[in-house]
């Protein structure tokens, strides 16, 4: 019985969420939510008990902020008005100010009226921040003070004790720096997690030794320019670029030595692509470029660059030089192959390098010779 109920609420809590939207989005859209489903069910309660009582004026104030929170509940349901959040929320805050200072001035139920005004701090603070809620509440405490200690009760229906006022204001004022120093922490903390997640994300992405991005960082950049060359029917082209005998290196100059290599070669891979190219860490001594408005025969005259560069950098490793070369299989990403299919002939193009005797690009391609051998059988 209580789980459907549970549910029930749940979902309407939920009106306006939408699995499109990130987690932050949907999380504003249930608070906010959640405070007008608290607000218009007690002011109704309340405005029906002030009608029982024959205070009429207060019951038509609670029921029409019964109304208005009902209202900033059920807006979401029009995204045509565009940042519902910011329009439910910002309504919600002025009519609760309203109430509450309408409370003050008129004492409420036998005086108690503004025993409600302790709800306006964590309501700003939550809805603006602590920065701006603080000059919101600022703003109220001066409008309280004002109608309260304004000679002859000039701004109230009602007559307070002095002691009453004062201790409304010396809580009030000590309610709000509790809740202010609550919300401060809870900004420090959550900024602390958001950074904290930021580079667990970033770390996840990326590979420690060279910092290009692994496999999975990669796959974002991959998805989106395939889809972005599809679109704009632009060439993309990919190189799967291996280190040649890279065990003899690490063998010969042990395992520091071929780290020295990984991230020298990395860098140098960096520099010989444009900004708009992106380098990844695919394996041990893989990588993978991307190549958006490349097509093949670009792709390969770019590889040749790269290939004669490695062979002729000059490297250096605890004073013995280190002779490095590297093969290198590409292909250009048609409309007929996805992703995974475009990368597969990449790779089977250069176990050809290797079985080629290494230190070389497949398929040789150039602007009066762009043949696509097996490229069909293949895929
Ligand atoms: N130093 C170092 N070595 C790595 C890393 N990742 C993989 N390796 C090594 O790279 C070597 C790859 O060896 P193989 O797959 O036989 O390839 P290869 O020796 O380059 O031979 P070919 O690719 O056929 O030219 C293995 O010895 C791995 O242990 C790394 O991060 N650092």
């Amino acid at each position: 019985m209580i789980s459907p109920l549970k549910n029930l609420l749940a979902n309407y809590l939920k009106v306006g969420t939408d699995s499109s939207f990130d987690n932050d989005t949907n999380q504003q859209l249930f608070v906010s939510n959640l405070f007008s489903f608290i607000g218009y069910m007690v002011t109704f309660v309340l405005a029906i008990s002030a009608l029982v009582r024959n205070n009429n004026e207060l019951a038509i104030w609670l029921f029409v902020s019964s109304c208005v929170f009902f209202f900033c509940h059920h807006v979401h349901r029009f995204k045509q008005l565009g940042d519902t959040i910011k329009i439910s929320t910002r309504i919600i805050f002025v009519m609760l100010m309203s109430l509450m200072l309408f409370l003050v001035y008129s004492g409420g139920h036998a005086q108690t009226g503004p025993l409600w005004i302790y709800i306006v701090p964590p309501v700003a603070f939550f809805f603006s921040g602590l920065k701006i809620g603080l000059i919101n509440i600022l703003f109220f405490i001066v409008v309280v003070s004002l109608m309260l200690f304004a000679p002859n009760e000039m701004f109230v229906g009602t007559a307070y004790s002095t002691e009453f006022k004062t201790r409304l204001l010396y809580s009030f004022v000590t309610v709000t720096l509790l809740f202010g120093f609550y919300e401060y922490s809870r900004q420090k903390s959550y900024e602390f997690i958001r950074e904290l997640s930021d580079k667990f994300e970033q770390q996840a992405m990326h590979d420690p030794l060279t910092n290009l991005p692994n496999r999975r960082g990669m796959r974002e950049f991959l998805d989106h320019e395939y889809k972005r060359s599809r679109r704009s029917n632009s060439p993309l082209s990919v190189l799967l670029v291996d280190i040649d005998y890279f065990k003899k290196i690490n063998d010969e100059f042990l395992h520091d030595g071929g780290d020295f290599v990984l991230e020298d070669l990395s860098r140098l891979f960096v520099s010989s692509v444009r900004e708009q190219d992106r380098v990844a860490r695919w394996g041990g001594e893989e990588f993978l470029f991307l190549l958006p408005e490349t097509n093949s025969t670009d792709a390969f005259t770019l590889a040749e660059k790269i290939r004669l560069a490695v062979e002729k950098h000059d490297l250096e490793f605890a004073g013995r030089r280190i002779s490095v070369t590297i093969s290198i299989g590409l292909n250009e990403i048609t409309p007929d192959m996805n992703i995974d299919q475009a990368i597969n002939l990449a790779d089977h193009y250069l176990y050809e390098a290797k079985k080629a005797g290494r230190n070389q690009t497949r398929p040789v391609l150039s602007s009066n010779h762009a043949d696509n051998y097996e490229k069909n059988t293949l895929l």
